[in-house]
């Protein structure tokens, strides 16, 4: 989940990442948190208020040198990615160990991400990238309501952004990238070559343009109107007296209410759209706790997420003693794809590669990335002269075929299912989705299934599921099951 529309306090309070400007259907928190400092940068605990504990701003960055672009040179260089979040940084690596140019434009380029990525151990082995978690779980558990419980036996692991991030710049620097700190403000397109315009007044050109701004979609073009739905979290990484959670797993999901009992208003919020407990223990007295909503349109306020959390914590008997991180996260889910192609080629969250059913991204656009820079490569690393639209139109091919566009189609159907369920509705989703042959699940998660694959995956589920869910399932998602074929049909090569 990479380039998120994530609003962390480690960064000011309410700064959207990646240039993101726009107000996302009220969803920011007018709940200014109170900041207790105390020498060395920790908070002092003075009230039960979780908010209250929120440490100071800071800013973390990488010790390195970067080499800079110098703009005196006017060289064209072969591409210019905008963005350093993890999407923009891998493509940039690997175009660049091909012997091709690259720079790389960021406003803060040596800034360590802010974002708590979690992933399945699996997928960051399959791209060797072991060595960028820092934790990993042997498994997961899912509380699906008080009596209901799911082991499921996947490692999962905590990205070490620290580490990814150097690892990156460091094979950035080896192959030759050079850095630019500004914000794109416009870029102007010639037939070989694009001229990105920069807030410092600096102009590269470059013969293409990749656009890895994330949510802000800062130069990619989209052509109908946007209505994804969003995922909205608020978490914490605390130091706590203790914690009821196993050490050895991590919590995927809970989904568990009892700690509304004395809260009605609330309950009966949570029953309409509700919110769950993502927890990371990494001892008995440290852990990361996250309260998440999954998925609604429009997404839900901070300050409710908030509450609830609070709520939860007191209810499992967590006194938090102080604050080392927290982050809100606003992320945008499903929606329709930017135009396809167009001259500037996009990755990442500006690309629509969030899964539309889980809001996981990072792992998915770590893989992607080799496939846009094999294609970059291709084209400019061959005798050939193409022209740049010549070159993006490839990039968004192989970025975005008819397989993945036709599972994108699934994925969005099965946000739209998850936009309709309450909670009773969603725990009997999810008690039949845990239950599948891990194939599926781990497939549908991952994004390694395909369409006739999502349709067996689809029929399973709907065997697995209670009588009830089934009906639900049918009276809920009809009208978006016809909306996915027409667009499947609509949509042919
Ligand atoms: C970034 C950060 C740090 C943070 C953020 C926040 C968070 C923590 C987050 C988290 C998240 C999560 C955990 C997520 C998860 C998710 C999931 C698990 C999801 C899943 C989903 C599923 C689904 C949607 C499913 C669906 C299904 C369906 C739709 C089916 C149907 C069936 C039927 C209708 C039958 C027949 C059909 C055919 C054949 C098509």
């Amino acid at each position: 989940m990479d380039s998120l529309l994530k609003i962390n306090t480690k960064y000011g309070f309410m700064q959207p990442l990646h240039g993101v400007s726009e107000k996302l259907n009220g969803l920011r928190s007018t709940k200014f948190h109170k900041i207790q400092r105390k020498k060395g940068g920790c908070v002092n605990v003075r009230s039960s208020a979780l908010l209250e504990l929120v440490p100071e701003a800071k800013k973390e960055t990488l010790e390195v040198e970067l080499p800079m672009y110098d703009p005196s040179r006017g060289l064209v260089v072969d591409l210019a990615v905008v963005g350093g979040g993890p999407a923009g940084l891998a493509v940039a690596q690997q175009v660049s160990e091909a012997g091709l140019s690259v720079c790389s434009i960021d406003p803060s380029p040596k800034l360590i991400w802010p974002n708590n990525y979690g992933v399945w151990v699996d997928e960051f082995e399959a791209m060797d990238l072991l060595d960028c978690l820092d934790t990993t779980w042997s498994g997961a558990v899912v509380f699906t309501n008080e009596q209901s419980t799911k082991d499921l036996g996947r490692p999962y692991g905590r990205v070490n952004r620290k580490q990814l991030k150097s690892k990156m710049l460091q094979k950035c620097i080896a192959n030759g990238v050079k850095f630019h700190e500004a914000k794109v403000v416009k870029v102007i397109h010639e037939e070989f070559k694009s001229l990105l315009i920069c807030s410092d007044g600096v102009t590269i050109q470059a013969a293409i343009v990749l656009d890895a701004t994330g949510f802000s979609r800062c130069l990619v073009r989209y052509d109908k109107p946007y209505n994804p739905g969003y995922q909205v979290a608020y978490g914490i990484l605390a130091e706590v007296e203790e914690h009821p959670f196993d050490v050895d797993k991590m919590v995927f999901m809970d989904w568990r209410d009892s700690h509304l009992d004395n809260n009605m208003v609330l309950k009966e919020r949570n029953s309409k759209i509700p919110t769950f407990l993502y927890a990371m223990p990494f001892s008995s007295n440290r852990i990361f706790l996250e309260e998440t909503s999954l998925v609604a349109r429009p997404g839900l306020q901070m300050s409710d997420i908030q509450e609830r959390m609070d709520a939860r914590l007191k209810h499992l008997g967590i006194k938090v003693k102080s604050i080392e991180e927290d982050e809100h996260c606003v992320i945008p889910m499903g929606g329709q794809l930017p135009v396809l192609p167009q001259r500037v080629v996009g990755i990442g969250g500006t690309a629509g590669m969030v899964h539309p059913s889980t809001g996981y991204m990072v792992a998915r656009t770590l893989a992607a990335a080799p496939i846009v820079a094999g294609a970059i490569v291709r084209c400019l690393g061959s005798d050939g002269r193409f022209r740049g639209d010549e070159i993006s139109s490839e990039v968004w091919r192989d970025l975005w075929p008819i397989e993945r566009r036709r599972q994108r189609e699934f994925f969005c159907f099965g946000m739209d299912i998850l936009l309709k369920l309450d909670l009773k509705g969603t725990r009997r989703l999810f008690d039949a989705f845990f239950d599948l042959e891990p194939h599926y699940w781990h497939g549908f998660l991952s994004s390694r299934l395909f369409l006739p694959e999502l349709i067996l995956f689809g029929l399973s589920l709907f065997s697995h599921a209670s009588n009830a869910s089934r009906v639900e399932i049918m009276a809920k998602g009809t009208p978006s099951l016809v909306n996915m074929i027409g667009n499947l049909v609509k949509d042919r090569d």
